[in-house]
């Protein structure tokens, strides 16, 4: 479902801007502060439900009380966002073709891709951004994914809670460490899934990108065991984990690194390899969504330009030019199909 034109009001710096979008990719240019990341967050709320930088009452236009997002798409269909904020309590509501809601269901959401310029610390940043990478990825191509992790990091919470106790049995740890045993075979599992499929196609799409045959492999440090033997790793470091006070065992805890031609890309990698790897990983994402998800997939893709050459900048747009995508940079770029729009 592409989208014709996004309308925003009181949303951050924007009073009231209207954009219309092309069906294809939209770039869209400006000095640093007019306010491109946040069309593509506005866009981001109305497809996906919330920013994916902070929560509504910073996105509020400072000295009022609400914003507004109009999104339309082809085939009329329509929605609205209101967000209204008030000393005593926050509303958000959706209009979806009339019908309110006080959440975007899931079967609204449509599938997006965002590629924001903190991406570019998935090498050298923390487990947790890792880890969040790939999850986010599994959440969207398969919606059991965010049930099993959320139920996942709900009994993770009262394990961990226990553990902080004294005296703990393990008879109160066993139904714990069975359910987060039955939850980490399903996160760890697809994961590992996941991690075999990008490792299929990354090298040859990194050399798309950056037009280099370098040798490109994950290694995820989670292993490939059943829900019994998880189980009873889960029991075995009971007496670790209450010394501790936490869970020492798990997804949560696993990691992955980037192999270049053998050694950790987070050591080598200089920051144009790091930034084709990232590319490469968004692209792979991008095709990967849309094989499984019924619905296309939009890209979003915040100040992706910088430190690419002109060559580079024409591939990308061209890669993403089967999904409606839209860029932001501050400089503008003519490449044939592509409508620039100057913010100003
Ligand atoms: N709630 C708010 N009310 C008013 N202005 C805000 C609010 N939140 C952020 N801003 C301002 O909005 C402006 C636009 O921010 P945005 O991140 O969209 O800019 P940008 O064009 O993407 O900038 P850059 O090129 O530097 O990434 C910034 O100057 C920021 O300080």
């Amino acid at each position: 479902m592409n989208i014709t034109n996004i309308r925003i009001q009181n949303f951050r710096s924007h009073t009231d801007a209207t954009i219309e979008l092309n069906k294809k990719s939209t770039l869209i240019t400006g000095k640093n502060g007019s306010g491109k990341t946040s069309l593509l967050e506005a866009i981001y709320i109305a497809i996906q439900g919330s920013s994916f930088r902070s929560s509504d009452d910073e996105i509020i236009k400072y000295g009022n009380s609400w914003y507004r997002i109009d999104i339309n798409f082809e085939d009329d269909h329509k929605r609205i966002i209101k967000f209204d904020s008030n000393k005593k309590q926050s509303r958000k509501t959706f209009d979806i073709d009339g019908i309110k809601k006080n959440r975007l269901p899931s079967n609204y959401k449509i599938p997006v891709i965002l590629f924001e310029p903190e991406d570019l610390q998935l090498l050298s940043g923390s487990p947790n951004r890792r880890r969040n990478f790939l999850d986010k990825f599994l959440t969207q191509a398969y919606p059991s994914f965010s049930i099993s992790l959320s139920r996942y990091n709900k009994a993770l919470r009262h394990r961990n809670a226990l553990l902080k106790q004294d005296n703990v049995t393990e008879d109160q740890l066993f139904p714990w460490n069975l359910i987060l045993s039955e939850y980490a075979y399903e996160i760890t599992s697809r994961r590992i899934e996941l991690i075999k499929n990008i490792n299929k196609q990354i090298k040859e799409i990194y050399k798309q990108i950056s037009g280099v045959n370098d040798d490109i492999e994950i290694i995820y440090n989670g292993k490939e065991i059943t829900k019994q033997e998880l189980l009873q790793e889960f029991i075995k470091n009971n007496q670790c984990d209450k010394i501790l006070g936490y869970t020492t065992i798990g997804p949560h805890r696993h990691d992955f690194i980037f192999k270049f031609n053998g050694r950790n890309a987070c050591d080598i990698a200089s920051r144009g390899e790091n930034r084709s790897l990232i590319l490469a990983l968004k692209f792979i994402e991008t095709d990967f969504l849309a094989d499984i998800v019924d619905k296309k997939p939009i890209v979003l893709l915040d100040d992706v330009f910088s430190e690419l050459d002109k060559n580079r900048q024409k591939l990308l747009t061209t890669h993403f030019s089967s999904y409606q995508t839209i860029i932001t940079s501050t400089e503008a770029i003519e490449v044939k199909g592509v409508k620039n729009i100057l913010l100003s």
